[in-house]
């Protein structure tokens, strides 16, 4: 994918299963949002094939469109709309172009109980604090009950509980529904929380593509396992921390309470990974602050 003569995403080859939650991860310019709005058909590829749900999202039709919900990062029309309604209005247009077993839009008030709008039903949405106003961008995607739905950046503004409901709204979506969700975030712990896969993009490149787990495997992070012998504390990094515990726990005489073990987070991983990247690239991390200081 180009604009003009430069190239922002480089040889992306992926593919997604019906049923995944990925949340795809990567620094400021990195190519995601050009990745999303690729496969939601608002930006046709300069070469390459992109499919979803079977078809070119550029030249699919109503059909398409309605078992697709999108979340864009930024959407601030309809100021003078009441919430309701509004919802109201976006049900009746997806009811009008359901195919044939297709389930119906969501009640809009069962919704609105969802996303933790129902106080602000009367609301007009030019009055919505920046939080109520994602949540109910997050409403507008979900109200045709998507097979597949895009989130850029979904909880940008959110208050810690408005997150955590977020996160089980999404986990309960693919958990009974099967509802397959690609996500931007620069939230990591939210990435780790929701996502049963992670794609790091960087300048264009997946380097990386995996289970939570996964990643912290291929990144060759060291555990750190910490626990009290005789009163006294004591710690180890290890990459094998299970054959360091075993070991550890058949000494004889071994007197262990206070036992943890902590894996690689997802954001010493997904450092690593960047990090890695660039100096495979050749770029100089001073030189890129330098840049971006001008
Ligand atoms: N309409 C456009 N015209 C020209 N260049 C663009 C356009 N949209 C994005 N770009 C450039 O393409 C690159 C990728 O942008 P994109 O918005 O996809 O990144 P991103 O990973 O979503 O970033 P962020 O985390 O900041 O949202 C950036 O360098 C950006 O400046």
């Amino acid at each position: 994918m180009r604009y003009g003569a430069r190239e922002v995403l480089a040889g992306l080859d992926l593919r997604i299963h019906r049923g995944e939650v990925v949340a795809l991860l990567g620094p400021n310019g990195a190519g995601k949002t050009t990745t999303i709005e690729l496969l939601e058909g608002f930006r046709r590829p300069t070469s390459g094939t992109v499919r979803v749900l079977g078809e070119d999202p550029a030249r699919a039709g109503d059909d398409w469109r309605a078992r697709v919900g999108v979340v864009l990062q930024s959407w601030r029309d309809h100021a003078r709309w009441k919430v309701g309604p509004l919802l109201e209005q976006f049900a009746a247009l997806y009811a009008g172009v359901r195919a044939a077993g297709r389930p119906a839009p969501y009640d809009v008030d069962e919704l609105l109980g969802l996303v933790g709008l129902a106080a602000q039903r009367g609301a007009l949405v030019k009055s919505l604090s920046g939080g109520q106003r994602r949540r109910l961008d997050v409403a507008i995607g979900l109200v045709g009950r998507p097979e597949l739905l895009f989130l850029d950046e979904p909880t940008v503004g959110f208050d810690p509980v408005a997150r955590h409901d977020f996160h089980e709204l999404v986990n309960s979506l693919s958990d009974f529904d099967e509802t397959t969700v690609l996500l931007t975030t620069h939230d990591l712990a939210e990435a780790e929380k929701i996502a049963s896969r992670i794609l790091i993009l960087d300048r264009g490149r997946i380097v990386a593509d995996g289970s939570p787990i996964e990643l912290s495997r291929q990144a060759a992070g060291e555990s750190e396992v910490a626990w009290r012998e005789g009163g006294r504390p004591h710690v180890h990094a290890t990459a094998d921390p299970v054959a360091f515990l075993r070991e550890l726990l058949a000494r004889p005489g071994a007197e262990i309470t206070e036992l943890q073990v902590r894996a690689q987070t997802l954001e010493e991983t997904y450092l690593a990974m960047v990090a890695r990247h660039d100096e495979a690239a050749g770029v100089d991390s001073a030189a890129a602050e330098g840049e971006m200081r001008r």
